[in-house]
């Protein structure tokens, strides 16, 4: 199965922008771009990060065996288009790029709960088109085998898939997953990472570096972040 791992290398994370400057955003995208490719190697398979700009893998501090596994292409088409270029190709397909034949997976960058286990229970579906949604509406990780489909994101995409799969007349399984369903967008997503991330992962690492802890209040859990003077103490 090919492996593709769509990542916005320039000004990433965007909604985040209230609570994290333009250098932090890109050390957590990146930070979470490195858990995903962890995962996803344990899961067996060697990702293509496909980046609208070029990355140095070996600047994202990971293991030498998922390192040797990573391959990175550059390819500054807006998302969709990107994606689109390597999905399975076939006599269905309505552009000019030449896709692999066999499956493929999209997985986005910014799964930062992202385990091993789910990404093996989403390849191992045998559905045409399997997607794990994200909570929102958006398409966090799909596999596609049929080479009639085609992806649309932004907005609601994952009822676009559910309708661009009927349309080709695909099979299609979704995959309730915490996990895959929990994508970094804005700034209350932030208490996932430190609630559920892995102790061992980037990204909360990197966001506890920044200060950012939990916080109760009023039965519920928030984040909130501690001045470099108060963490010292
Ligand atoms: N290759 C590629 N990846 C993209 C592009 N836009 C977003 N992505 C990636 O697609 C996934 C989902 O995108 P978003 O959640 O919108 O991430 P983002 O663009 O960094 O965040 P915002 O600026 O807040 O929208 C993440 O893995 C992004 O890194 C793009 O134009 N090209
Ligand atoms: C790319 C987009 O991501 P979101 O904006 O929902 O994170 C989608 O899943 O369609």
């Amino acid at each position: 199965m090919h492996v593709v791992v769509p990542f916005a290398a320039t000004d990433p994370k965007t909604r985040l922008e209230s609570v994290l400057s333009p250098t932090e955003r890109s050390a957590f995208a990146r930070a979470m771009l490195a858990d995903v490719l962890s995962a996803i190697v344990e899961a067996g398979q060697k990702p293509t990060v496909v980046s609208t700009a070029p990355i140095d893998p070996a600047e994202l501090d990971l293991p030498t065996h998922v390192l040797e596994a990573v391959s990175v292409a550059v390819d500054d088409r807006p998302l969709t288009d990107a994606v689109n270029a390597r999905l399975p190709s076939g006599e269905h397909s309505d552009h000019g790029d030449e896709g692999p034949s066999e499956a493929v997976a999209v997985v986005m960058a910014d799964l930062a709960l992202a385990a091993t286990d789910a990404l093996e229970d989403l390849f191992a579906t045998e559905t045409a088109v399997a997607i794990a949604p994200g909570r929102g509406g958006g398409t966090n990780a799909l596999v596609v085998r049929d080479p009639a489909f085609r992806v649309d994101y932004h907005g609601a995409s994952y009822l676009d898939h559910r309708e661009i799969a009927e349309e080709v007349g695909a099979s299609l399984e979704t995959v309730d997953s915490l996990r895959l369903g929990t994508d970094i967008d804005e700034p209350d997503d932030l208490v996932e990472v430190l609630v559920h991330g892995d102790e061992r992962a980037r990204a909360p690492e990197t966001l506890r570096d920044l200060g950012f802890e939990l916080e109760r209040r009023d039965g519920r859990v928030g984040v909130v972040r501690c001045e470099p003077a108060d963490r010292d103490r």
